[in-house]
């Protein structure tokens, strides 16, 4: 690892074994994220833009944000999948949980010292680096601009091609302005699929600066634009959670109950009051309720 350490430093080209497979990862997104048109052409596209530079002039950087069990996680996933041969268990890709890494509010000095010493470390390890920070909502405010360097375009640093870099942030934040518009359109009788990415990224990108716990309170990566794409996951609907139950059902070789089927949809707790339609817990408890009923 040293060898390579050196070597990559030196020739600046170091490729690790990053080896996109860009229509994987389209097809991917395709079959098996449901109900995320949104996030299904933002991510496609960002990455293929962001894969045919040579040279990019910056890192591509995704925030995901939605409620809970909508397919964040999932499409990290699926990212880290096509992107590296050895997938998300590639030491390239790097999981940050701030509950995990950085628990304790009144040590944020410590913990800017730490990501950014942890962030520049791995880049001069490997340019190509993902790194996906989940559950952004519990990390401690201020924490996180420490990374504005990284992110932007004009900042040069010693040794490293940092913009050839991936980050993703993950989180809850935003939630509600996602999820009311796409209460509004189902109440206006319009298909969510008309819900273009213009309808909520100024919005979203305010309540996410706004919000206390979001990771981005008052952050300069919102102010200065340095996020790529704001990828809002929608609210599941009931048949989304159905086609997530019948997935799981056929992964086991149980492909016709659909008595489970049903059985998963009425267990499941759904909002708004009045019209019950959407999941609270998105695809999230389907393994266990499977589990439960079969
Ligand atoms: N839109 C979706 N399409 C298909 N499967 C989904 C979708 N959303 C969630 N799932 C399934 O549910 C599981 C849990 O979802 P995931 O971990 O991605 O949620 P999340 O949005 O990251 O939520 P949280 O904020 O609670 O971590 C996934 O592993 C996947 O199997």
């Amino acid at each position: 690892l040293q060898m390579k350490t050196i070597y990559c430093t030196i020739s600046e080209s170091c490729e690790c074994d990053f080896k996109p497979d860009v229509q994987g990862l389209e097809w991917d997104l395709y079959k098996n994220l449901y109900g995320q048109h949104l996030a299904q052409e933002i991510v496609s596209e960002a990455v293929v833009g962001f894969l045919q530079k040579d040279s990019p002039d910056k890192p591509l950087v995704l925030s995901f944000h939605g409620a809970s069990g909508t397919g964040k996680t999932f499409v990290s996933s699926i990212l880290g999948r096509h992107l590296y041969g050895a997938a998300m268990s590639s030491p390239y890709i790097h999981q940050f949980i701030p509950t995990l890494h950085f628990p304790l509010l009144d040590r944020v000095q410590e913990y800017r010292s730490a990501l950014k010493r942890w962030v520049e470390g791995n880049l001069t390890a490997c340019a190509r680096s993902i790194f996906i920070f989940d559950e952004m909502e519990r990390m401690p405010p201020g924490v996180t601009d420490v990374l504005v360097p990284f992110l932007g375009p004009s900042h040069v640093m010693f040794r490293t091609n940092y913009r050839k870099a991936i980050y993703i942030f993950i989180s809850t934040a935003g939630q509600e302005v996602i999820n009311k518009l796409v209460l509004e359109t189902r109440q206006a009788g319009k298909e969510r699929e008309d819900i273009q990415l213009r309808d909520l990224d100024a919005s979203l990108a305010q309540a996410v600066f706004n919000t206390k716990n979001s990771g981005f309170f008052q952050s300069r990566i919102i102010s200065e634009k340095l996020v790529t794409c704001l990828v809002p996951f929608l609210p599941l609907s009931r048949r989304h959670v159905n086609r997530c139950t019948r997935r799981e059902l056929c992964q086991r070789g149980e492909c016709h109950r659909r008595d489970i089927v049903e059985a998963v949809e009425s267990s499941l707790a759904y909002t708004p009051e009045d019209g019950q339609f959407f999941s609270n817990t998105g695809c999230k408890m389907i393994p266990a309720k499977v589990n439960f009923f079969l």
